[in-house]
């Protein structure tokens, strides 16, 4: 299998303060399902926004769908942007928009047509139990209803790479499975799916699942990760 994200030796620093990511060497298989662990701090968050392009990396070598891109043109960014998904933490949905138009975004702006959009974005707001809510717009949502809209928005368009920062954290644990089990879906299309979670239970769902542990801005030795590690591969590490 080919790699979709490689890293070498990257580090990140914000402005000048110290790095928060550090020495980080990996690859992402293509097509892989992954979840980021590790205590709050630890840097997942400034990792998925190495990965999803809203940071470049300090230090180091960033290659995403085989391209470098580390010093790639900023010209060059949002093309590789429409190839990931993203579930942000604090979701960024469009206020003034409906559920149903946040949803369609990605589809609108790949250029499909109305009569394209209507059936998937009705299906997709059904499979995560907002079908009722579809004209409700975000600040009228609770924090798990803007979740799943945020989720939906997400992986409408089957990106290649998704990208989920805690995107179970305000649902219950019926909704979390029944998400774990859209991102496995597209997973099984083809998607490769990156999910920082602190939850648990949703990493003991996914025996088959690779685990990236970051401690103080940089992996760890996995096998300390959890106290009863799920029988997975690790990450491929590159030393
Ligand atoms: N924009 C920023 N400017 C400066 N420092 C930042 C910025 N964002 C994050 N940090 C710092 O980087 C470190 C890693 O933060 P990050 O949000 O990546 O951790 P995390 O593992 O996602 O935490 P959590 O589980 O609480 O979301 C922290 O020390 C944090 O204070």
């Amino acid at each position: 299998m080919s790699a979709i994200v490689e890293f070498d030796s990257v580090g990140l620093r914000y402005g000048t303060g110290a790095e928060v990511l550090r020495d980080l060497n990996f690859r992402l298989q293509k097509g892989g399902f992954y979840f980021l662990t590790g205590p709050s701090g630890a840097g997942k968050t400034s990792l998925l926004k190495l990965l999803y392009l809203a940071q470049r990396p300090t230090r180091g070598r960033v290659q995403l769908f085989g391209e470098e891109i580390s010093d790639a043109p900023r010209a060059a960014l949002p093309e590789f942007r429409r190839r990931i998904g993203i579930v942000y933490q604090d979701f960024r949905l469009i206020r003034h928009l409906s559920a149903f138009d946040n949803v369609a975004l990605p589809l609108r702006i790949a250029g499909s047509s109305e009569a394209d959009v209507e059936a998937p974005v009705r299906e997709m707001l059904a499979w995560v139990g907002l079908a009722d809510r579809s004209s409700a717009r975000p600040p009228t949502l609770s924090g798990g209803e803007q979740q799943r809209v945020a989720i939906a928005r997400a992986v409408i368009n089957r990106p290649q790479l998704l990208v989920a920062d805690e995107p179970t954290g305000n649902v219950d644990a019926d909704m979390a499975q029944r998400l774990l089990h859209l991102f496995t879906a597209l997973n099984r299309l083809g998607t490769t799916v990156v999910v920082a979670t602190h939850d648990i239970s949703l990493i003991k769902e996914m025996p088959g699942a690779h685990m990236i542990r970051l401690e103080g801005g940089t992996m760890v030795d996995p096998t300390g990760a959890l106290k009863n590690p799920p029988q997975t591969g690790w990450v491929e590490v590159q030393r």
